[in-house]
């Protein structure tokens, strides 16, 4: 089963200290979506207001069209996986699977049959009559998924579900995670602070800060326009270029940066159409930056620029470049592994206009 999800208005408040304030968010059935932001920004919060085991302080939360906000958390049509998901160490993975079928009245033949079902989802159904400590981390974790799907809830929340295991078995894990979720179809509400998993899984993520939702889409569109400047360097690495809107030119408006003079498509301000005056600031991904020359389409040249170090990625070279009209500016770009990125060479950048965001400079917190 699959339900979706609406939250209205939530706020939370502890004491003097508000975890949650004024989050609204309204998530399809059968979405993947993954709420992502720094310790402390409210995911969980959020999360266990979803699962009923905590209560907004106002606000409304609605699952499968009924509102929810006063229900328990066994009465809702959800299930919440924690990253501590202890097994039970006595009973064999089939029993673990079947317990919360057990739970519910089911008889032994059926919740077994269920059980070895959700265990051949999750690929351990020859290891049913194996006990937890039989099985590695990642099988644990998949065990744990198996039980919380066992007892089919319209939405399943799970907190930091992979943060336990290690870098290798975690990108292993969520390959596997967004190919069960697609399978079974149920929705699942997903925490982390990674954001190479977010992008991963999720078919949509929220960025989370300080309690808001900065930014909420498609994890392309999260990347390549971002809505505030604290999701644009949350959804990895980013330059930005400080400026101020002179004037609007039909279709664009003439921005005054360090770096010259900068004339940009109404299209590249994500969050509403620029002003005169307005200061901005200009996001540009390092992966976005070319040698002059060698960008096509519309492009803006930024002048020469000199490189102060550089690290090889296997993929590309990550070079520190200093602009000569702007020494103090220092900008990361990614140069293909057959440049010349010597200390003090000199490279005359460009970046098409197209990769260029520009956010009112004040909308991030960071
Ligand atoms: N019961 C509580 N009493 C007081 N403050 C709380 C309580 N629960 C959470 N907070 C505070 O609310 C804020 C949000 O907490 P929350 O656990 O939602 O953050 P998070 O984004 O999930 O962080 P992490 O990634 O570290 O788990 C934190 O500053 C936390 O200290």
């Amino acid at each position: 089963m699959t339900a979706p999800v609406s939250v209205h208005n939530a706020t939370k408040i502890f004491g003097a200290f508000t975890a949650l304030d004024d989050v609204s968010l309204d998530i399809e059935a059968g979405e993947f979506i993954v709420l992502l932001g720094p310790s402390g920004c409210g995911k969980t919060t959020l999360l266990s207001i979803l699962g009923g085991f905590q209560s907004p302080t106002k606000g409304r939360v609605v699952i499968g069209g009924k509102d929810m906000t006063s229900v328990p958390p066994a009465k809702r049509p959800t299930t919440t996986m924690f990253q501590d998901y202890a097994l039970f160490p006595h009973m064999k993975l089939r029993d673990n699977v079947g317990f919360g079928l057990r739970m519910r009245g089911m008889a032994k033949a059926e919740r077994d049959e269920k059980a070895l079902g959700f265990l051949d989802l999750v690929g351990l159904k020859t290891s049913a009559d194996k006990k937890p400590h039989e099985l590695s981390g990642g099988q644990r974790q998949r065990v744990a998924l198996a039980r919380a799907l066992a007892v089919d809830p319209d939405v399943l929340l799970l907190d930091e579900p992979l943060g336990a295991l290690d870098l290798k078995l975690r990108r292993q894990m969520q390959d596997e995670l967004k190919a069960i979720q697609k399978r079974v179809g149920t929705t699942f509400v997903h925490v982390t602070h990674d954001q190479e998993e977010a992008m991963a899984i999720a078919d949509r993520i929220v960025v989370m800060n300080q309690g808001r939702i900065e930014d909420f889409g498609p994890p392309a569109d999260i990347y390549m326009r971002p809505r505030s400047v604290f999701s644009a360097g949350f959804m990895g690495e980013v330059n930005f270029i400080p400026g101020t809107v002179k004037h609007r030119v039909d279709a664009s408006a003439l921005v005054d940066t360090s770096v010259g003079d900068i004339a940009l498509p109404l299209k590249s301000f994500t969050v509403g159409a620029p002003s005169p005056g307005q200061k901005v600031t200009l996001c540009i991904r390092p992966e976005h930056f070319r040698r002059a020359g060698e960008a096509e389409g519309p492009v803006v040249s930024l002048g020469d620029a000199t490189i102060t170090g550089s690290a090889f990625f296997g993929t590309h070279y990550r070079c520190h470049l200093k602009p000569s009209s702007a020494p103090d500016l220092s900008i990361v770009a990614h140069m293909p592994q057959s440049a010349d990125v010597a200390d003090g060479q000199i490279l005359p950048l460009a970046v098409n206009l197209a990769d260029i965001v520009a956010l009112p400079a004040q909308s991030g917190r960071s």
